[in-house]
């Protein structure tokens, strides 16, 4: 499976640590974060990470800013994309099973490297429940 990441400057730790770990299970990681902590732009790195995921060159994307606002509200601006912002490993079950997301969202300020590494192995394993949630995200404009 292939994975699309991107991060800016206060994520790059935790992409770091989470392409290890991707790459040591055998996924493929593409990278299109900043490997530096030299301040950028989310957008800039977001965009190529919804583009793979919406043109099927990478089966989910991971995100990772300060705060995970900012990378939500842009790859959400994406018509593929479900992209949830996610502190811990209850909710990004839920962003799967309910929501069936395709990128997860990390705020790294607010969250443990080791945290976002559980997390990433939480929404690489947790399906997709469909029923009554692929009725409502049917429903969500543009999404789908
Ligand atoms: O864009 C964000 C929030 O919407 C991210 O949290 C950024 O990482 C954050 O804004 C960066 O802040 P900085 O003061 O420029 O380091």
């Amino acid at each position: 499976m292939t994975i699309s990441i991107g991060n800016d400057h206060a994520g790059t730790d935790y992409k770091n640590a989470i392409v290890k770990h991707l790459e040591i299970q055998g996924y493929t990681v593409i990278n299109h974060g900043t490997d530096s902590h030299d301040s950028v732009d989310y957008a800039d790195f977001v965009h190529p990470v919804a583009d793979d995921v919406e043109n099927g060159k990478s089966t989910y994307g991971i995100l990772i800013c300060g705060s995970a606002n900012g990378v939500a509200i842009t790859a959400n601006k994406h018509q593929g994309i479900r992209a949830g912002l996610c502190w811990n490993k209850e909710i990004v079950e839920l962003i799967r099973g309910h929501n069936n997301a395709n990128i997860l969202c990390i705020p790294a300020r607010f969250t443990a490297i080791i945290q976002a590494v559980e997390m990433v192995d939480v929404f690489l394993k947790t399906e997709f429940e469909g029923g009554r949630h692929l009725r409502r995200i049917n429903k969500i404009p543009l999404s789908c």
